[in-house]
């Protein structure tokens, strides 16, 4: 990372945004969502009810047919103030690790050579990937592409981290180590994040607010009671579990069957 260049993490503000692909369908309706600065929000609902989409509207690669979104300072993607990390790590195949990750610093033109190649290698140790620095994304397991796909994503030391559904791909514990780390990651750099999910616990074990959509509506966003510093052993104690039923009673909604809470919301 590049600490001096690092700007204050910017609030989101999403006002009234709302996204339409054809005229009998709103993929995002109207949403009102403030996240501030240094504040991690989970969205989580069923599948299609927008939270890609809502994503994309926030990085300003979604076009609005309404409403807009005010990041505050303003963070621009295209010079690294934002990261993005998705479900597939999409490293290029035949760069080694250390260029995948020196990438996004190449590309905004940040710095001397050298200087980038520090942050890159830095970033590399900060997802404990100094060792696999020359090898190519074929020779590194699912856990080890997903951890250079969030050093690529922090390597500009950006302000705002969106993550759309980051660790679905991947098995409970590799899930559990990658919190881990994102959550550390977040204690040093303090980032804004909103992370796109379908996974129950990991929303709760990861942010402070939990946003829950349903056919493009935010029906509600709530606080999240479990304490902070955050730890995957947290998810056996009774507080998580409390909350664990408060959050997929919010998902089954008003209408659904009262059967027990299920950790997929897919
Ligand atoms: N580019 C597009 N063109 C047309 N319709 C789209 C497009 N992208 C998304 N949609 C539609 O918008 C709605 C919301 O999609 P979106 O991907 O945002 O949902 P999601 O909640 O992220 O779903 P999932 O959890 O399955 O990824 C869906 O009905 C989807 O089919």
């Amino acid at each position: 990372m590049m600490p001096n260049d690092r700007p204050a993490a910017s609030s989101i503000h999403c006002r009234d945004v709302t996204v339409q692909f054809a005229p009998s369908s709103v993929a995002v309706d109207r949403v009102e969502l403030t996240v501030q600065s240094g504040e991690i929000v989970s969205l989580i609902g069923p599948s299609g009810c927008g939270k890609t989409t809502l994503l994309r509207a926030i990085a300003g690669l979604q076009p609005m047919n309404q409403g807009r979104v005010e990041l505050d300072p303003v963070a621009i993607a295209s010079e690294g103030q934002i990261g993005f990390v998705f479900q597939q790590p999409a490293l290029l195949p035949w760069a080694s690790t250390l260029q995948n990750v020196l990438l996004p610093l190449e590309l905004i033109g940040r710095g001397t050579s050298r200087l980038r190649r520090e942050a890159a290698e830095h970033a590399l140790e900060s997802v404990k990937l100094a060792d696999a620095r020359d090898k190519r994304p074929h020779e590194l397991s699912g856990g080890m592409q997903m951890r250079a796909s969030i050093a690529r994503a922090l390597v500009t030391g950006p302000s705002i981290l969106l993550l759309d559904e980051p660790f679905a791909a991947l098995d409970d514990m590799l899930r559990n180590e990658l919190g881990r780390l994102l959550l550390s990651l977040w204690q040093q750099q303090q980032f804004t994040a909103v992370m796109v999910t379908h996974n129950i616990s990991e929303s709760i074990l990861l942010s402070h607010r939990i946003a829950i959509m349903r056919d493009g509506v935010l029906e509600s966003v709530i606080d999240n009671p479990i304490a902070w510093p955050r730890s995957p052993s947290q998810m056996r104690t009774p507080e998580f579990a409390q909350f664990f039923g408060v959050v997929s009673d919010l998902l089954r909604g008003p209408s659904s069957a009262t059967v027990g809470a299920q950790e997929d919301t897919s």
